[in-house]
């Protein structure tokens, strides 16, 4: 029996439960390799936490996370909206780790309510030795419930952990503590008894649409990089175009007139870095360097990794924002 110290027992919550597949509803086969099955495995839990809290579970789609698109993202925010609308209280939703970092942000961004959602995943399916789905699925279950989780935008819950889905990254290929958040790490934690916050958390601003637009780019800058990706979405259907620049946030000098025929277009080109750790700036002051590119129009993000910065970046010319209120949300750190 888990006893849940810090409790409200006051009243029955409700937490809408989606699964959308990944490996949290796969097993692995007679081969070793891991597969979907027909029935998913997450349908054998059974609530611990019967008469304290009432799961209202449905499968919008099994998809393994790399055939997610921001279409399925959108489905599962007007899906979330929706079930607040009739009255629950929690959000958690299971899905692949490939690309969970950028559901749970794209619903960070554009869900406008304060009721928790945690998105986890597993890094086992569900019938190999030492399977972390269930785990993960029932501290996911306890961090919707929490009233501490109020409030905090969308967060991710694997492996004990509770992070922003704004920093939070995929770190490791199978390591179920794949889930980190660089700079500055997890903001709490998921025991049996308790859902523990180490960090007061800043509501991120909400961003309402009600479609998704394609053609955003993500390139990643290397040395001896030159302009030709650079000209081939200058000459197709680009709508914006996100470069994991190098260091604090600068590009070989051969790029140069390649993303100089992007701004031309008035196409939105957002400078995040490669680097694991830290922030892109403008500050080098050099051939290709930051104090050049933000110079030639290219807008800073500071804090995202590239895959973050294109959903942002996505969200916001979803939108319909102009330049100037583009380049302001995209560019502040606090959102
Ligand atoms: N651990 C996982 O869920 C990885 C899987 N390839 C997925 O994202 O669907």
């Amino acid at each position: 029996m888990i006893i849940l110290k810090n409790w409200s027992e006051k009243n029955m919550k409700t937490i809408l439960v989606l699964h959308t597949g990944g490996t949290i509803a796969m097993s692995e086969g007679e081969n070793g390799s891991i597969v979907p099955g027909k029935q998913n495995p997450l349908n054998s839990f059974t609530n611990p936490f019967t008469g304290k809290i009432k799961l209202d579970i449905r499968n919008p789609f099994n998809l393994p996370s790399p055939h997610m698109r921001p279409t399925e993202m959108l489905q599962l925010k007007n899906e979330i909206i929706q079930a607040e609308n009739e009255g629950i209280d929690g959000v958690v939703i299971t899905h692949g780790t490939d690309t969970l970092e950028e559901t749970a942000y794209f619903l960070d961004l554009t869900l406008p309510s304060d009721i928790p959602v945690v998105v986890t995943g597993a890094m086992r399916s569900a019938n190999e030795i030492g399977s972390d789905g269930l785990h993960n699925f029932q501290t996911a279950i306890q961090t919707a419930a929490s009233d501490e989780a109020h409030g905090k935008g969308v967060l991710v819950v694997m492996n004990d952990e509770i992070h922003t889905a704004r920093f939070v990254t995929k770190t490791h290929t199978t390591n179920v503590a794949t889930f980190r958040t660089p700079t500055f790490g997890p903001v709490g934690s998921v025991s049996k008894e308790r859902v523990t916050f180490f960090s007061k958390l800043i509501r991120q601003i909400y961003v309402p649409i009600d479609h998704v637009v394609d053609h955003v780019y993500l390139l990643k800058a290397f040395a001896g990089m030159g302009p030709e990706l650079f000209e081939a979405l200058a000459n197709s259907d680009t709508k914006g175009v996100v470069i994991d620049a190098l260091g604090a946030g600068n590009l070989p000098p051969a790029t140069l007139s390649g993303l100089q025929q992007l701004l031309d277009q008035q196409i939105p080109v957002v400078i995040v870095s490669r680097c694991f750790n830290g922030t892109a700036e403008s500050i080098y002051d050099y051939e290709g360097g930051g104090v050049q590119l933000a110079q030639m129009g290219a807008i800073y993000c500071h804090g995202l990794n590239g895959q973050k910065a294109r959903i942002k970046l996505l969200v916001g010319l979803s939108a319909q924002m102009g330049p100037a209120a583009l380049k302001n949300f995209v560019n502040d750190a606090t959102s």
